[in-house]
């Protein structure tokens, strides 16, 4: 069933006609560009959305509730690795930030309001790759804002070069380091949290990190890539993109203490995934023929 989360009725329709008994809340808008743009839209959907969904949840007595929260509520770290306990909520610099941090602090508001209401708060670091099978990718519309796309697409000669911004960072190389982290080990840590969320009857809410804990550089990653898809991937060095950090990585032990999770897929799996998904579907899921009839005006 397909539905906005933003229509109440809608989405009422979707609770009165299934039986559910936990929810994992994926939906959002989740461009950080655009969020500086588009502010009331994304404030919109992400908080309305989520207040429609718990609200309907809370109706109908689905309270096992798994979130997709983002480092971004961090902000800029005063000590790496960040563990959980770390300050959130300062000095974030988009408003899609801000709406990551406002529904966690809903959800925890809900979990402190109410033990019947069991919460997992998911904290992603740069999720990253595709399914092995290279049938299910990351598509970006439009020109990819991360790093990983976007070198994918560099890879496949979609895009020319790969603009790397800032290599003046106090990093090992200059440029920016992140915890990226294989999309399967983040689609597992979804198991490990339901399976948790299910068996233990005292559970308010609980909040995890999900990366390895080690950062790589752009640089790395692009010479990851190169080894992965033995292409080369041009790169010109640009100004530091605005609001972006030096450094972001996390300390993951939470995770694996309580749910017996950690990441096990390493760099260059993810490049490997990510190049064999970028090289089966270089138009992302668009079929080539669906491009080539725009490109001759049929469409
Ligand atoms: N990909 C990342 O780097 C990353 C990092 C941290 C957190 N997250 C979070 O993980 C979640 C999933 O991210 P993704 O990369 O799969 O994003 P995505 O854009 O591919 O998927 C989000 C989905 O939510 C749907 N959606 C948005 N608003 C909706 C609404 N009002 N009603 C119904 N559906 C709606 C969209 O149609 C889309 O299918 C998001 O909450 C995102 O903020 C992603
Ligand atoms: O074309 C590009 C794109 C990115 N980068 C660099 O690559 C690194 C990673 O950038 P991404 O845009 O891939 O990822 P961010 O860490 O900036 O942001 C991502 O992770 C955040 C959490 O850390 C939020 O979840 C956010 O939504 C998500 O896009 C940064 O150093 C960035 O400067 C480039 O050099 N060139």
């Amino acid at each position: 069933m397909k539905c906005d989360l933003r229509n109440f009725d809608e989405l009422e329709k979707v609770f009165s006609e299934q039986n559910f008994e936990t929810i994992i809340h994926f939906a959002a808008l989740k461009s950080v560009s655009e969020s500086t743009t588009k502010p009331l839209e994304y404030y919109e959907n992400n908080i309305l959305g989520t207040l429609n969904l718990l609200k309907l949840a809370n109706k109908y007595g689905v309270k096992k509730f798994i979130f997709s929260s983002s480092a971004t509520v961090y902000g800029p770290p005063k000590e790496l690795p960040i563990k959980e306990t770390a300050q959130t909520g300062q000095g974030i610099t988009n408003p899609y930030g801000q709406t990551k941090f406002m529904m966690e602090q809903i959800l925890i508001d809900l979990a402190k309001a109410n033990p019947e209401w069991k919460i997992i708060i998911l904290r992603y670091f740069n999720p990253v790759g595709a399914h092995p099978s290279g049938r299910i990718g990351e598509d970006p519309l439009g020109v990819p804002n991360n790093l990983m796309p976007y070198i994918a697409q560099v890879a496949v000669k979609k895009l020319s070069y790969l603009k790397i911004y800032g290599d003046n960072y106090e990093t090992i190389d200059g440029t920016g380091v992140r915890d990226y982290i294989h999309i399967m080990d983040l689609a597992r840590g979804h198991l490990s949290a339901i399976e948790r969320i299910q068996k233990h009857e005292n559970l308010s809410y609980e909040i995890f990190n999900l990366g390895t804990g080690r950062g790589y550089s752009v640089r790395e990653m692009v010479a990851a890539f190169e080894k992965a898809s033995g292409k080369k991937v041009k790169t010109r060095v640009e100004p530091a993109r605005a609001g972006d950090l030096a450094k972001v990585y996390c300390d993951p032990t939470l995770a694996w203490e309580l749910m017996a999770w950690r990441a096990e897929h390493n760099i260059d799996e993810m490049c490997r995934d990510a190049w064999n998904w970028q090289q089966k579907n270089p138009y992302g899921y668009a079929k080539k023929s669906h491009f080539d009839e725009i490109e001759m005006g049929f469409m």
